[in-house]
């Protein structure tokens, strides 16, 4: 998503003096303003998604200065969180002429003030003696920013960010610094009527990506073997055991494919009944199938696997609406366990046939319910792994990041 991002503009200097009795003007005593706030990412764990982030962040201006020597209060940054995996890559963009009201100020206009105003707002030495020139041919009253300051942001780097670890932060956009007041160049002048304004602050757009934890989540009940099907279908050797919830992280293995394309699979750990209400470890595990592009319900063939579907549909949809719509197959796992995988395979087929499914989803009119595979295998024998391979490739293929957007909308 698009984001634009701009630091407060800093305080205008004041142009003022001390009042004393018997004399009609005083020293100078004009405040500085204040440095405007800066734009700060912060990466929080809190959050799976960028939905919620706003198109654009101001942050607030510094305070102007005021009369008596009192400066201006540099404003407070605005800290704006992202969730942890967002790559934060900036836009260029053309130079943006400011409004004519905006900028240096100069009421004296000396050369000396020319060039210290022509310095700051150059930074290349180049164009310094193309736009002294240019001042010096104007009327300083007119004098505008657009004269100053060639507002183009300095043509820095372009920034790219990568907010990897909960808690980094990153200064996105600096706040402009504050302006002087009249104070400041007395050294010059007995009385100046000099000030300058307040900058404005960095202005950029950006771009953030989160980025997918993995193509293929596998998500099932705690035991269901999805450790176990990780194993045997990736490169990976996620621990495999005999009691709920032996995985408690993501564990990611990439399966390479006969083409020596690649995708990545993650073991996400077992979901419960509850888990949008964060039981269990809920939420730090939906927060991990939400960042897998296509999903594999991992279900046991020999432990009612239509009750375990209907369990893990209802807390993807709880969590959030519409993530239980993403493509994706069915494996009905341990169907070397007969008689009772026999039995519940008929089950799964049954109500998968039937695409009752749909009923545990927000209602989308656009996008037609598709009918979901049931593969049944044994991760532990790897028996029929090959037929898992030729659909799951078939749905990697058809899920393009553009479209899975489409469908969440
Ligand atoms: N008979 C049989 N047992 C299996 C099969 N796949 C996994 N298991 C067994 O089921 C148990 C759980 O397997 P895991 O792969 O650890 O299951 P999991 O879904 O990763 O479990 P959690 O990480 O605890 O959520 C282990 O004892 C496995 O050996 C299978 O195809 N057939
Ligand atoms: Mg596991």
């Amino acid at each position: 998503m698009r984001v634009q991002v701009e630091g407060g503009r800093g305080g205008d200097g004041c142009i003022a003096f001390l009042r004393e009795a018997g004399r009609p003007k005083g020293p100078p005593a004009g405040g500085h303003g204040g440095r405007g706030g800066s734009v700060i990412f912060v990466a929080t764990g809190d959050m799976s998604t960028l939905r919620g982030t706003r198109s654009k962040y101001l942050a607030p201006a510094g305070q102007h200065g005021q009369g008596k020597m009192m400066h201006g209060r540099n404003a407070e940054d605005l800290i704006v969180k992202v969730p942890v995996g967002t790559v934060v890559t900036e836009i260029m963009h053309e130079p943006v002429v400011e409004d004519e009201d905006e900028g240096v100020e100069l009421i004296d206009s000396d050369e000396k003030q020319l060039r210290f105003a022509a310095d700051e707002a150059v930074g290349r030495q180049g164009e310094r003696e193309d736009i002294l020139e240019r001042l010096r041919r104007k009327n300083p009253d007119e004098l505008l920013t657009r004269d100053l300051l060639p507002q183009a942001m300095p043509v820095t780097d372009r920034l790219v960010l990568h907010f990897d670890e909960p808690g980094q932060t990153h200064v996105v956009a600096l706040g402009g610094t504050g302006g002087s007041g009249n104070v400041s160049f007395s050294s010059t002048h007995k009385s100046p009527k000099q000030r300058s304004l307040g900058r404005p602050g960095q202005f950029r757009t950006l771009q953030l990506e989160l980025k997918t934890i993995a193509d293929i989540g596998l998500i099932g009940l705690p035991n269901a073997g999805k450790s176990s099907l990780l194993n045997a279908i990736s490169n990976a050797s996620s621990r495999v055991a005999d009691y709920p919830f032996t995985t408690l992280n993501p564990f990611l293995g990439t399966i390479t494919w006969p083409d020596a394309a690649r995708s990545t699979v993650a073991d996400i750990p077992g979901l419960v009944r509850g888990a949008h209400r964060n039981v269990g470890l809920g939420h730090d595990f939906l927060r991990h199938v939400e960042r897998s592009r296509v999903f594999v319900f991992v279900v046991d063939l020999a432990d009612k696997p239509v009750d375990a579907m209907v369990t893990l549909l209802q807390e993807l949809e709880e969590y959030r609406p519409g993530l239980a719509r993403r493509p994706a197959i069915v494996v009905g796992n341990k169907a070397d366990v007969v008689p009772h995988a026999v039995q519940g395979l008929e089950e799964l087929r049954q109500w998968l046939a039937t695409k009752q499914y749909e009923k545990y989803w927000a209602p989308n009119e656009a996008a037609p319910v598709p009918l979901w595979n049931v593969v049944p295998m044994s991760a532990k024998y790897k028996a029929n792994v090959h037929s898992l391979f030729v659909n799951l490739r078939h749905l990697v293929d058809i899920s393009q990041p553009q479209l899975l957007q489409a469908q969440d909308e």
